[in-house]
């Protein structure tokens, strides 16, 4: 795990589980670089995985391998260096302003009670700018909207320079524009993603890989277009999908997006 910071990182899992019949065995691997979206009913077990993945919960059995090694082996801050996670809640009372939140994706890289080297702040600025949050800089977290608090921490994550970043529901509160905004971003970093998300209509044109979990079950895992079809989304949601209904809109975002008008 030694990899300068922001290579791509491979990530394997290996009969992972978790609980008592929550999370059933688990194996697969992901190349360096590739993105994954994690796919299922409410309950299904999404967000115990990416847990054990970020390495907030120990597995019960199994691994989890980023660069072949055993993230629940290593030191936390190793790991720190390495992965980056984008959570649904954050907390609202926190009494930090959205740039000290940003920088604080730079402790992991720091050494002892060194204050930030020009990197860092180098850094913390590329990610404001990255995610339209100049404006924002020294407003204090908890009066932004849900949708600004998202896109703060995905720019901590940038500012962490991670080789896998790890996102539950990160379109969760961000409207249809911040929604592609924020997933074309992730896309671009060039790292390795693992997301879950709710709406499938997104996880085209942003997940090269999907894993589709029921009741805790892996039910299929491999590229979108393989293994989303009409008859596995009906297994694992319960309802009947049809590849086009006249009330479907498709949403893209124009050629011309110019930054100034996504904020
Ligand atoms: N610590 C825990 N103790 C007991 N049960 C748990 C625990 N964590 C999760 N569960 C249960 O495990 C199941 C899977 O939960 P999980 O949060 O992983 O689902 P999810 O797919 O992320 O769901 P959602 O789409 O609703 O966020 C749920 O039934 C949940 O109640």
């Amino acid at each position: 795990m030694s990899c300068p910071p922001g290579t791509p990182a491979t990530l394997a899992l290996e009969r992972l589980c978790w609980g008592d019949g929550i999370l059933h065995p688990v194996t697969l691997r992901l190349g360096a670089g590739r993105v994954l979206a994690v796919l299922g009913a409410n309950g299904a077990g999404k967000s115990t995985l990416l847990r054990l993945i970020y390495r907030y919960n120990h597995p019960q059995a199994g691994r989890v391998l980023v660069d072949g090694d055993d993230i629940h082996r290593l030191p936390a801050r190793r790991v720190a260096q390495r992965i980056a996670a984008v959570l649904q809640e954050q907390p609202t009372d926190l009494a930090l302003t959205v740039a000290e939140i940003v920088a604080l994706g730079r402790a992991p890289h720091r050494r002892g009670f060194a204050g930030p080297s020009a990197r860092d702040l180098h850094l913390v600025d590329h990610a404001l700018e990255r995610l339209l949050l100049q404006d924002f800089a020294h407003r204090a977290f908890g009066t932004l909207s849900g949708g600004e608090r998202q896109r703060v921490m995905v720019a901590r994550a940038l500012a962490q320079e991670p080789g896998l970043i790890v996102l539950d529901e990160p379109t969760n509160h961000l409207d249809i524009r911040h929604q592609l905004e924020v997933l074309r971003l992730v896309r671009d970093l060039g790292v390795t993603v693992v997301a879950s998300l709710h709406d499938l209509n997104l996880v085209h044109g942003f997940a090269d890989d999907v894993l589709v979990l029921a009741e805790g079950h892996p039910l299929a895992f491999g590229p979108v277009d393989a293994v989303l079809t009409p008859d596995l989304i009906a297994r694992a949601f319960g309802v009947v999908a049809t590849r086009r209904g006249t009330a479907r809109f498709d949403f893209s975002l124009p050629d011309s997006v110019q930054k100034e008008h996504i904020a």
